[in-house]
């Protein structure tokens, strides 16, 4: 597997929350961090249908435009009682005209389970693609995954996207209620972090 060695990463993300995560994992790494949101990059289309596509499309177009290392997230919540829905879609279903709009997202979602009678546990995971890319076209991905339940009304403030709405197995609190740090000890996105780190940072 290519290390990573030292200079600069481009996080290629356009989103404030996962930028805030990403920087946060990524910071007892001594990496220098910049977003490609910070550097003027368009944000790529998704046209892949799963989280490896999509993140090899976004690190790819990162480190290209560049000339530095990309690393991008791909992620998404998987419910059980929808068929893994919304998964790759879970940002398309938060879009309106005027941008995203998350509370409506999750209640949308919580309204088909409703509507079709779906029984207790509402199960559901997060899951996270990483992707780092270089330049050269060469790439390193890394999954993780994090399983719990949707709970509702949601529950909250922390965090960002579909958080408030999922409940991790084994904790009282939603990712919405939790401390940054909590939610980075047990997250799909410290999941994969830790794979990267073991394969890519010496
Ligand atoms: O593509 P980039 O620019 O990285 O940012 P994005 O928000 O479009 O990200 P995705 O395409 O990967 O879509 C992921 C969706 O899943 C949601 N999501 C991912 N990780 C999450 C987390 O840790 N907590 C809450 N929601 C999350 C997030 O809000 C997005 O709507
Ligand atoms: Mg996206």
């Amino acid at each position: 597997m290519r290390k990573l060695t030292e200079g600069k990463l481009v996080v290629a993300t356009h989103n404030a929350g996962k930028l805030r995560e990403i920087s946060a994992l990524l910071a007892p790494h001594g990496v220098d961090v910049v977003s490609a949101a910070a550097l003027g990059f368009d944000e790529p289309e998704e046209t892949e249908d799963t989280f490896a596509g999509n993140a090899r499309i976004k690190a790819h177009f990162a480190a290209k435009k560049s000339g530095l290392p990309a690393l991008s997230d791909d992620s998404g919540i998987m419910v059980d009682a929808l068929d893994g829905a919304p998964g790759v879609y879970t940002a398309d279903w938060a879009e309106t005209p005027d941008g995203r709009d998350f509370p409506m997202a999750m209640s949308k979602v919580w309204s088909k389970l409703e509507d079709m009678g779906a029984k207790e546990p509402r199960s559901a995971s997060f899951n996270c693609t990483l992707c780092l890319a270089w330049p050269d076209g060469h790439d390193e991905l890394f999954e993780g995954k994090v399983d719990g339940r949707l709970v509702w009304p949601i529950r909250g403030s922390h965090g960002f996207g579909y958080d408030p709405m999922f409940l991790p197995n084994g904790e009282s609190e939603t990712f919405g209620e939790m401390s940054p740090e909590k939610k980075h000890g047990m997250s799909h996105r410290a999941a994969a972090f830790s794979e990267l780190v073991d394969g890519c940072f010496d």
